[in-house]
């Protein structure tokens, strides 16, 4: 089921043409599909709709609190990495009962908003965190739930730079240490250990990895249980991929995904957390931008667009390849052109050899699969404005952010007056 389809007079976004927002808008944009996200949400909930699970969204994302709640309503929790996530997420309406806590260096400031809001649980990545944590929630008076995050060694599979379930990825507490560490947690004041987590990457293809981590993770919470600790949560992350070209083989389905966890878990009686980000966002954003001008440079076509690697920068990071659809029904024989934006980098450069058969002046173009680390990684470079966001649900659609003037821009900067 796509909700970005192109008909005869052009793309739409579930029942609204694309033109339309553009012109309303303005160009560059992003653009989601409130109907695209909840069938995602759903469907993986409802995998899980026997179990004691709670899935958190991974905010990072996307972060838009349009999103948040909407995702929210429906019961999503929150993963959240950072004091400006927890501030967004409990902004949008989600409980923090629903919030977990991931990050390797969470500040002494973003432990206290967290013990103060009331979290689910921090998921610790160190003994040394353990240590801070147990320092601050002590000061306050309060006692943090903790999951402990290990780090299984399991190769998932994905870009290296990306993966982070390896026993060399900075992330995670090593396999070996976990016993041990579980045992300092219920020592230390401060802290109530309830469980462990882990997460081994992103844009991952194939469900052996996860199941790999699954069963690791799942015999610590028997031995860990046999030393007489209580484990009540088992937090197995996200990173379940998605497709991004059609031509490229298909990661697994979520419902096979969700039946290997399901599986893996079955006889652990646990909470169960997952903390899904691109599985829910990623194909429900579209990134919209228009051709400004063409140009030929020895021998290869140029369509240079409006919109930048400062908006959407996963080809500049990671050679990142987004589908992209021409909002002109194709008529005529293509010619290959490489997309490219304004900012002063070689690598602003979306995608090289794309068959177009419109390249006329403000033409639009919609690159898919931008939803999930798309508006989030965006930046304003070259004094470019963030990029706004639209939600979409079926016949209306609604500005989630709108693009800040240059006064906004610049409304935090100032000139000493002691030059
Ligand atoms: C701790 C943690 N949880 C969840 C996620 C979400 O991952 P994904 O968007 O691949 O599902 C990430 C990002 O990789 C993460 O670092
Ligand atoms: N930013 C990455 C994903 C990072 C996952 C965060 N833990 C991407 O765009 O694919």
């Amino acid at each position: 089921m796509d909700h970005f389809s192109s008909r005869h007079d052009g793309l739409y976004a579930e029942d609204v043409p694309l033109r339309r927002i553009a012109d309303a808008v303005g160009t560059p944009l992003y653009i989601y599909s409130a109907a695209t996200l909840r069938r995602h949400y759903d469907i993986l909930a409802d995998e899980f709709k026997n179990r004691d699970a709670l899935i958190a969204f991974a905010v990072k994302a996307l972060s838009n609190i349009a999103v948040l709640a909407l995702l929210g309503r429906r019961g999503a929790g929150a993963d959240i990495v950072s004091g400006g996530e927890l501030y967004r997420a409990l902004k949008a309406g989600i409980p923090a009962e629903r919030v977990v806590f991931s990050g390797v260096a969470k500040s002494r400031g973003e432990m206290e908003a967290a013990l103060n809001a009331g979290i689910l649980q921090f998921n610790v990545e160190s003994e040394a965190e353990l240590a801070h944590l147990s320092a601050v929630a002590s000061a306050l008076g309060k006692t943090a739930p903790v999951a402990l995050r290990v780090n299984p060694d399991v190769d998932a599979g994905t870009d290296t730079r990306i993966s982070t379930g390896r026993k060399d990825d900075k992330f995670g507490v090593p396999f070996a240490d976990a016993g041990r560490l579980y045992r300092l947690a219920a020592a230390l004041p401060g802290l109530r250990p309830q469980g462990l987590t882990v997460h081994i990457g992103s844009q991952i293809t194939s469900v052996a990895p996860f199941e790999r981590a699954a069963a690791r993770v799942g015999g610590l919470v028997t031995s860990l249980r046999a030393e007489g600790h209580e484990v009540t949560h088992l937090d197995l992350g996200g990173g379940l991929g998605i497709p991004y070209e059609r031509a490229a083989a298909a990661p697994p389905l979520p419902v096979d995904y969700a039946a290997t966890l399901n599986r893996a878990t079955a006889d652990l009686n646990v909470r169960l957390i997952l903390e899904p980000g691109r599985l829910i966002a990623g194909n429900a954003g579209l990134f919209v931008t228009r051709i400004v001008l063409t140009k030929n440079q020895e021998g290869t076509h140029y369509a240079l667009v409006d919109g930048a690697m400062n908006d959407l920068i996963r080809p500049a990071l990671y050679g990142a390849r987004h589908e992209v659809m021409e909002d002109t029904p194709p008529t005529g024989v293509p010619v290959h052109h490489h997309i490219a934006g304004p900012v002063c980098e070689s690598t602003d450069l979306f995608a090289k050899d794309v068959p177009l058969h419109e390249v006329s002046a403000g033409a639009l173009l919609a690159f898919r699969t931008a939803g999930a680390y798309g508006a989030v990684q965006a930046s304003q470079y070259n004094t470019r404005p963030l990029v706004p966001e639209v939600l979409v649900d079926g016949d209306r659609f609604t500005v989630i952010r709108r693009r800040p003037t240059y006064e906004e821009m610049l409304s935090l900067e100032v000139i000493p007056d002691d030059f």
